[in-house]
């Protein structure tokens, strides 16, 4: 999905969610586990306030296992219930329902103390754009695409979908901005393809996954593009070398660098290459 983040989009997206809010018992926060602190809408812990909130750290079929345990630990000390996923997995309600039970407990004693049959605990899913909300509201409802509103004449009129036995959800998540303030993070979204390709220059996006990937765990790179005896210090060294590698050539013997950065890109957000996590969290002491 493509939007362009105007304040006037932001407000009402904003004002989508408080709305929604008011209705549900618990929020889902859909963030990738790639990157936990860069998939976060800034102004989430203000707009969720005092809701339970599940945050699951979801594609962790792609993030570095260690950092993504690492990340549990920490989000567990910041009064957030955290869980790590891989949407694309069929069994996914049975993980979620008994997180969504401890996250709701307390409502749910008081409503029993006072001898009210408990009704299905009711949640909205929010997340900036394709961290994979509907492909969790699928996996979750056991359908195989998600719901739109979007063919004109067609009234959207919101409906819950039950989820279980126990869990009910708003059909329609509420798609939040992502981070923009810091160029970094713009780095991250784009190479885990959180935002479109067009917004940051490709080349900054390759270079910047390469590097890291390099300083992490060079030997794997190395291996995966089989390429050796290259300057880490020159980027132009490290394309020469992948692009001679892959024979990725130009009519007249040229390298083509535009091949090895769609290549590179292409291999670092998919996890051909490997399971890395962009965010490790100490950046949550750091901001
Ligand atoms: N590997 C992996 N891919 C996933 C997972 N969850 C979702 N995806 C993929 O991520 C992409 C985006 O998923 P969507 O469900 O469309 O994301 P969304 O958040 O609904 O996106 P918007 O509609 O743009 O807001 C799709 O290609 C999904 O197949 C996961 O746990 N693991």
């Amino acid at each position: 999905m493509t939007i362009n983040w105007f304040p006037g989009h932001m407000a009402k997206a904003r004002r989508e969610i408080e709305n929604n809010l008011k209705k549900v018992d618990v929020v889902i926060e859909i963030t990738d586990a790639r990157i936990p602190y860069s998939s976060k809408n800034p102004m989430m812990d203000k707009i969720v306030k005092s809701k339970p909130r599940i945050v699951v750290l979801n594609k962790m079929d792609l993030a570095d296992p260690k950092e993504t345990n690492r990340w549990v630990a920490k989000l567990k000390t910041r009064g957030v219930y955290p869980i790590p996923l891989n949407s694309r997995e069929t069994n996914i309600l049975k993980k979620i329902e008994p997180i969504v039970r401890e996250a709701t407990q307390e409502i749910f004693d008081r409503m029993i103390a006072r001898g009210i049959k408990p009704r299905p605990i009711r949640a909205m899913i929010v997340g900036i754009p394709n961290v994979g909300k509907s492909t969790f509201i699928n996996s979750m409802v056991r359908r195989k695409s998600a719901k739109t509103g979007n063919t004109p004449g067609v009234t959207k009129t919101q409906q819950w979908i039950k989820a279980g036995n126990i869990i009910e959800l708003l059909d329609t998540p509420g798609v939040l901005w992502p981070k923009f303030e810091d160029q970094t993070v713009g780095l991250k979204l784009s190479l885990t393809g959180a935002i479109k390709d067009t917004v940051v220059p490709l080349d900054e996006v390759a270079i910047y996954g390469m590097n890291y990937l390099i300083k992490e765990d060079k030997n794997t790179f190395d291996a995966f593009y089989k390429i050796s005896n290259y300057d880490e210090s020159d980027v132009l060294s490290i394309y020469d070398a992948i692009g001679m590698s892959r024979g990725m050539k130009l009519p007249g013997n040229e390298i083509d660098y535009e091949a090895v950065t769609n290549r590179i890109i292409h291999d670092i957000r998919n996890g051909t290459i490997g399971r890395y996590t962009f965010d490790k969290v100490e950046i949550l002491d750091e901001n």
